[in-house]
């Protein structure tokens, strides 16, 4: 029997977290408080009319630790990073809200959501409807679908949830397989390209280039890992990707919003925040 790889250890303690969960609160009652939630912010317009003027569409994300790197971020507020990412310019948040794997919060999400106008991601590992259900009335306004840890019937029951509870989705993909398969099933126009490999954490910004033919125009393509400076931002620009989730690169930074600033918009030169602005 091979050694189970992180993804696959998540995913499973996920489905434990979920059994519990239902246990306590009823799809019912969720399904309740979904309803009564804020309207949704719209996730997938705000990053295509972003890019469609070619300036980078910045998903900026709220994670206090993950499996390959432990703690990122000590100085760890939900709502004043959100604030921050808001004046540095980015277009949409990314919520981690997994507990164990990377320390998270569902109250991270609702409070980043307070304090900002932004629509928002709940980054999690969705498995199961009643966590799309529970994202809306956590607020979320957009749900991440991991190919590589659905099946064909797993994804297609979840996107019909979300659309059912008026969710945006960014479909996940690693490889020419997983791309397939969410072209043939979801009909999102988010197309995420993670460049980390979630089961051996290597990262290689190649993985958005070499599957990039084989998106159609008409979908959009957020690279997603591993985006730490300039080259690597004009290195997608150059190809014409435009959409942009980012983490570590601005967690590591005392200010996340000046980061952003710094990486995205460096024709502005001083960014709210940063001490050279008077
Ligand atoms: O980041 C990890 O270690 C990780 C491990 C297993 C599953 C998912 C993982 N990360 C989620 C992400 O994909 C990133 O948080 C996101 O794309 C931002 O990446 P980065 O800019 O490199 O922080």
């Amino acid at each position: 029997m091979s050694i189970p790889t992180v993804l696959e250890k998540i995913l499973a303690r996920k489905a434990e977290e979920v059994a519990a969960r239902r246990a306590v609160v009823s799809l019912a009652e969720v399904e309740r408080e979904a309803r009564a939630a804020d309207a949704p912010r719209s996730f997938a317009n705000a990053l295509i009319e972003r890019a469609k003027s070619k300036q980078p569409a910045v998903i900026a994300e709220i994670k206090k630790a993950s499996p390959s790197k432990g703690v990122i971020r000590e100085n760890f507020v939900p709502a004043e990073i959100a604030q921050s990412y808001q004046d540095g310019g980015a277009t949409c948040l990314s919520i981690l809200t997994d507990i164990d794997f990377f320390q998270g919060a569902d109250r991270y999400l609702q409070e980043a959501r307070s304090a900002s106008s932004l629509p928002v991601i709940r980054k999690d590992f969705m498995i199961d409807p009643y966590q799309i259900v529970e994202s809306r009335a956590l607020g979320a306004d957009c749900v991440l679908l991991i190919v590589s840890a659905l099946t064909d019937a797993q994804m297609a029951e979840l996107a019909a949830t979300a659309k059912a509870f008026n969710l945006d989705v960014l479909a996940e993909v690693h490889d020419g397989d997983e791309l397939e398969r969410a072209l043939n099933v979801l009909d999102t126009p988010l197309i995420g390209v993670n460049n980390r490999n979630l089961h051996t954490f290597e990262v290689s910004l190649e993985t958005t280039l070499d599957l990039l033919p084989r998106i159609p125009r008409d979908r959009m393509v957020v690279t997603e890992s591993g985006i730490l400076n300039r080259a690597d931002v004009e290195l997608m620009e150059i190809s014409e990707v435009y959409a942009f989730l980012v983490g570590e690169a601005f967690m590591r930074a005392e200010n996340p919003g000046a980061e952003l600033g710094r990486l995205f918009f460096p024709e502005r030169k001083r960014f709210i925040g940063s001490p050279d602005v008077d």
